[in-house]
């Protein structure tokens, strides 16, 4: 999708052999996966294929039956999603999960709050700081004419660009994003790839889980097809969404 930032290669989240079961369902069959730093990774596959299952599980979410997820060499289960979450691991949720009754300022504030190591005073005090930051934010991700409305009253694509806003606020190393163009207009989903292409190139790590293929196409570097919990593909998009076998899978699922 983009020129490699230059420390592009490293694996931030190595999984290995992960199994997850709902009772008689493997959601997470042996997926062996790793995210690398500056890669734009794509989970791909039909609903129910277990994507969002296998976010659960680096985000200490939900608990692996067995296997084992390392950040950066070090081994991430175990921990609680706070927890991970510090440690520079950011999520969205398909349901957004936005403080509805606050406003976009605060929504975004809130993730500020407990990363006063984020705000280096020269100057300003670390409170002005962080107001500039937020406002920064707020304006990358088209919210700054809103900032004082509440979440509950914004249009739906702002409320998936104030979701955003929310993960770019804890200045997370890699984001796990659930389907954050969903229901977006094309100018939206324009901005929002935007967005993408500049905080990758500025060093931020992104895996993302996407049904519509135009954005797949756009954006990934690389594309994960997972199949009834189990990992099919992992390689670079061209081969992967050339491969008929799981087209059909694909396809097959999509208008069934
Ligand atoms: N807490 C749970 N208890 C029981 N079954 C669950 C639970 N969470 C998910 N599942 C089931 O696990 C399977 C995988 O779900 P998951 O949400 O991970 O799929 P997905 O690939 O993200 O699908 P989609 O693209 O529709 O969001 C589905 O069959 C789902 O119904």
């Amino acid at each position: 999708m983009s020129t490699p930032h230059p420390c592009a290669g490293e694996v931030l989240l190595g999984i290995r052999h992960l199994n997850k079961r709902f009772g008689g369902l493997q959601v997470t069959n042996d997926v062996t996966l790793d995210l690398r730093a500056g890669v734009v990774t794509t989970l791909v596959g039909p609903n129910g294929a277990g994507k969002t299952t296998l976010f659960n599980q680096i985000t200490g979410h939900l608990v692996p039956d067995s296997g084992e997820i390392h950040w950066m060499g070090r081994p991430l289960l175990g921990k609680r999603p706070h927890e991970i979450a510090r440690l520079g691991i950011a999520r969205t949720f398909q349901d957004l999960r936005l403080f509805d009754h606050m406003t976009v300022r605060e929504n975004v504030l809130t993730v500020t709050e407990n990363r006063a190591w984020l705000w280096q005073p020269g100057g300003r005090s670390a409170r002005d700081e962080r107001a500039a930051r937020v406002d920064a934010i707020l304006d990358r991700t088209g919210l700054a004419g809103k900032a004082e409305a509440r979440a509950i009253d914004l249009a739906y694509a702002e409320r998936k660009f104030l979701s955003i806003a929310r993960v770019m606020a804890t200045g997370a190393r890699i984001w796990l994003l659930d389907e954050p163009a969903s229901g977006l207009d094309r100018g939206s989903y324009g901005h929002f790839l935007e967005l993408l292409r500049s905080e990758v190139r500025n060093g931020v790590t992104v895996c993302i889980i996407e049904h519509n293929l135009d954005i797949v196409v756009s954006i990934s570097d690389r594309i994960a097809f997972l199949d009834q919990g189990r990992l099919l593909a992992d390689g670079d998009p061209q081969t992967v969404l050339n491969d008929p076998h799981l087209a059909a899978i694909y396809f097959g699922e999509q208008t069934s």
